[in-house]
């Protein structure tokens, strides 16, 4: 699998976009235009294998043509589950998004219930005004069988670009192994809808 589908969700403020933007140009910059969703696109290389990277970020205000969520349950191979370790409420609808992707069954989707799913609690900056506690946090991501992280996008790049090529590296190992038993077919249908939907592009 060297095409790889990621979604970054969550609700609005919680740092997507400088997740997104910081992992693809190692910025950091303060404010993002949350009036529109993208799809930004990268080329890397993860254990010398090149991959085709598709990143989507939605857009918290309802915009045209908007992904619902479930298209983009739909659409992604992997996703990036993120909310604010400052804010309470993002952690709540973190843990029912969580629990959306899991509970959507093999043959409705793309997806089954091995799909990879990354929990960020982001602005770890701001732990003087915490809400949500880091073992809140891991037993969230362990409940759903999902990888976890805390990370800031203001302050880390390291660990930011380390959390984004795991996701991409598993993603990429879960979708062979899938590939391996499932019948020809689900993959096509996935490219059709999202030649359907005939997403905004832009690379970096
Ligand atoms: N302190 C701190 N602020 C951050 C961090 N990441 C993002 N922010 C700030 O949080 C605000 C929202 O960031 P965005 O990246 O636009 O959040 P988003 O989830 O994409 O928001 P929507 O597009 O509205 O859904 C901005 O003011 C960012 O500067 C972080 O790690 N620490």
């Amino acid at each position: 699998m060297n095409d790889i589908k990621l979604a970054v969700l969550g609700s609005e403020g919680v740092g997507k976009s400088a997740l997104i933007v910081r992992f693809l140009t190692r910025r950091f910059i303060g404010e993002y235009a949350s009036s529109s969703e993208c799809i930004y696109r990268k080329r890397m290389s993860i254990d010398g294998k090149q991959m085709n990277l598709e990143l989507y970020d939605p857009c918290s205000q309802p915009c045209e043509g908007q992904f619902s969520l479930n298209e983009q349950m739909h659409w992604a191979d992997g996703f990036v589950v993120v909310y604010d370790i400052s804010d309470r409420s993002s952690f709540i609808t973190a843990q029912a998004i969580v629990h959306l992707i899991r509970e959507l069954h093999l043959g409705v989707t793309k997806r089954d219930a091995d799909s990879v799913v990354f929990l960020v609690g982001n602005k770890q900056d701001l732990c003087h005004v915490r809400e949500v506690s880091r073992e809140e946090g891991q037993r969230l991501a362990a409940e759903f069988k999902c990888q976890f992280y805390e990370l800031s996008a203001a302050e880390h790049y390291q660990e930011v670009a380390l959390m984004f090529s795991k996701v991409v590296r598993n993603t990429s190992l879960n979708g062979k192994a899938k590939d391996r038993r499932r019948p020809s077919g689900s993959k096509s249908m996935a490219k059709l809808i999202n030649n359907v939907f005939g997403k905004r592009r832009k690379s970096v």
